[in-house]
C-alpha cells in the first residue's frame, strides 16, 4: 500500500540546519495498522506531512499506488491525495464556516465518492447524529475529534494518516474513540499510520515503529 524509500529531511533554521531524519524506509501493507512513536520534536509530524504530500522531503520516495508522491506535479499529487490518503491532523482543521454535516462530507465530495449509507453509518457509530447542524466552535474537543475521524474515513481512502487523533482526550475517551476508529478501519480495509505518545494505544495496532536519532526502528 505504502512504500517509503530513503526519506531524509533537514530544516534550515536561523540557528542553522536542523537534521530530523535520514534514510527512513518502511512499507505498510493493505489493511495494516502501524503506530509511529518517538520523543517530542524527533520529526513524527514532519514525516506524516511528507507522506501526506504537504511537505517536501530532501531525498527519498513515497510510493502510493505505484506512484511517487514526491515527484508528481501539484495537480496529480492533489488527485492522488484525494483518492488514496485520508488525514487526521493534530489541529483537526475542521472548517469553521461549515456545519458538521458539510465538514463531514467535504473531502468525499471533492473526491466525488460521497456514499450516503456509509456517511449514515459513520454518523451513528461516532455518535454525531445530534451534532450535524452545529458548527465546529459549538463542539467539545472530543466531539470535534470524532468529526475529524468521520471526515477522514468517509472517503474510504486506502491509507489513513493520523497525528495523535485522540491527543486532546482523557484516557478513557481516547480508548473509546480509538476503538471506534479501528472498528471502522477494519470495515474499509484501510491501512493506518498513527502518531501517538500512548504506549497503551499503540498496543491496539498491528505494530509500532520508533523514530529515534533520525532513524526508524
Ligand atoms: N517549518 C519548520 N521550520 C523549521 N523547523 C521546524 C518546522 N516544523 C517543525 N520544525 C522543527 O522540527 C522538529 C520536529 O518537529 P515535529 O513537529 O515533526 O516533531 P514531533 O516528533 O511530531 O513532535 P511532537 O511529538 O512534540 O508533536 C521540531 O524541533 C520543530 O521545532
Amino acid at each position: 500500500m505504502l512504500h517509503v524509500v530513503g526519506l531524509a529531511k533537514t530544516y534550515l533554521t536561523s540557528q542553522g540546519p536542523l537534521p530530523l531524519f535520514s534514510d527512513v524506509s518502511f512499507d505498510i501493507q493493505p489493511g495494516e495498522s502501524v503506530a509511529l512513536m518517538g520523543e517530542s520534536g524527533c520529526g513524527k509530524s514532519t514525516l506524516l506531512h511528507i507522506l501526506a504530500g504537504l511537505e517536501q522531503a530532501d531525498h527519498g520516495q513515497v510510493l502510493i499506488n505505484q506512484q511517487d508522491l514526491t515527484q508528481l506535479p501539484d495537480r496529480q499529487r492533489a488527485q492522488l491525495r484525494r483518492h488514496y490518503i485520508g488525514v487526521i491532523f493534530q489541529q483537526l482543521n475542521l472548517i469553521p464556516s461549515l456545519s458538521i454535516q458539510d465538514n463531514l462530507a467535504f473531502q468525499a465530495r471533492l473526491a466525488g465518492n460521497l456514499d450516503a449509507d456509509w456517511l449514515q453509518h459513520l454518523v451513528s457509530t461516532l455518535g454525531l447524529a445530534a451534532l450535524l447542524q452545529r458548527y465546529p466552535a459549538q463542539l467539545s474537543g472530543g466531539q470535534q475529534q470524532r468529526v475529524a475521524i468521520g471526515r477522514a474515513l468517509l472517503a474510504k481512502t486506502p491509507l489513513l494518516l493520523a497525528d495523535e487523533p485522540t491527543g486532546s482526550l482523557d484516557e478513557a475517551n481516547a480508548e473509546q474513540v480509538m476503538a471506534l476508529m479501528l472498528t471502522l478501519i477494519k470495515e474499509t480495509g484501510s491501512s493506518l499510520l498513527m502518531v501517538t505518545h500512548s504506549a497503551l494505544l499503540s498496543t491496539q495496532l498491528d505494530r509500532t515503529m520508533i523514530l529515534k536519532q533520525g532513524r526508524l526502528s
